[in-house]
């Protein structure tokens, strides 16, 4: 897989729109959103019964889609061992340079490591309340299953729905269910036309023909 350089700032058409892409600086991140309007589901299908939802944070969805693009960095290394479910860690400089206005929580989008194929992920953004972590991250879990790590490659990521907050949970295995659920709401909700068409974007086909 390549690695890399990433181009600097400059507007890249999109599925949500214009979008301006800022290169922070030389080998990391570029960051960017286009503001797109979203109407917000009631309910969130919840263990076979459909359970109201609190609306999601209306500063998050004026964000969304949110493109971001950066290095893969380690992290605590719980994802795999403790989990089973990996995540891929963006750099504190990119972390830093989400807009304030991007709240805590779990979303989900698509994703590309390198030049690869665009596959479903889910993110968390946040300080892991589970953990008490007193940095915040943010992390994708890409759901596709690659055949080794993938760190110090360029992940780049368009995050296109809100799924809840983060929260903390009694055990291990709660946590991991509920990111089990966040997965499976992650698949649905991506195989909608308005968050389908984002897999396609200029953001990835850039990337590609590097
Ligand atoms: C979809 C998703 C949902 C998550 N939800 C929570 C959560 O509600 N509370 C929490 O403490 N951590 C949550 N996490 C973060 C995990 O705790 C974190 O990914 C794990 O600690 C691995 O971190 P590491 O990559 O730094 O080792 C979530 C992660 C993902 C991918
Ligand atoms: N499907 C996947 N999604 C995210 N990362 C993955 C995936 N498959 C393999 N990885 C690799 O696993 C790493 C994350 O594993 P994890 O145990 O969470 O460690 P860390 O805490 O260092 O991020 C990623 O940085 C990446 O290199």
């Amino acid at each position: 897989m390549r690695r890399g350089h990433v181009h600097s700032g400059g507007w890249a058409g999109g599925a949500g729109g214009a979008v301006w892409l800022a290169d922070l600086s030389g080998s990391s991140p570029v960051v960017g959103s286009a503001p797109c309007g979203r109407r917000w589901r009631a309910a969130q299908r919840h263990g076979g019964l459909w359970a109201p939802v609190p609306p999601p944070p209306r500063m998050a969805m004026r964000q969304l889609p949110y493109f971001c693009r950066g290095e893969v960095v380690k992290g605590f290394g719980r994802g795999s061992k403790e989990l089973g479910i990996p995540t891929a860690n963006f750099s504190e400089q990119v972390v830093e340079s989400f807009p304030s206005d991007i709240p805590t929580g779990i979303y989900y989008g698509w994703a590309c490591v390198g030049n690869g194929d665009v596959h479903k992920m889910v993110l968390s953004i946040g300080w892991n309340p589970f953990y008490k972590n007193t940095k915040k991250s943010v992390e994708t879990h890409i759901i596709h299953t690659f055949k080794e790590d993938f760190y110090g490659e360029i992940l780049s990521i368009v995050i296109t729905g809100y799924i809840r907050p983060e929260k903390n949970f009694d055990s291990l295995d709660a946590l991991i269910s509920a990111i089990q659920e966040d997965i499976e709401e992650a698949k649905r909700q991506l195989d909608l036309p308005e968050h389908l068409k984002l897999k396609e974007d200029n953001f990835f086909i850039c990337q590609k023909a590097k």
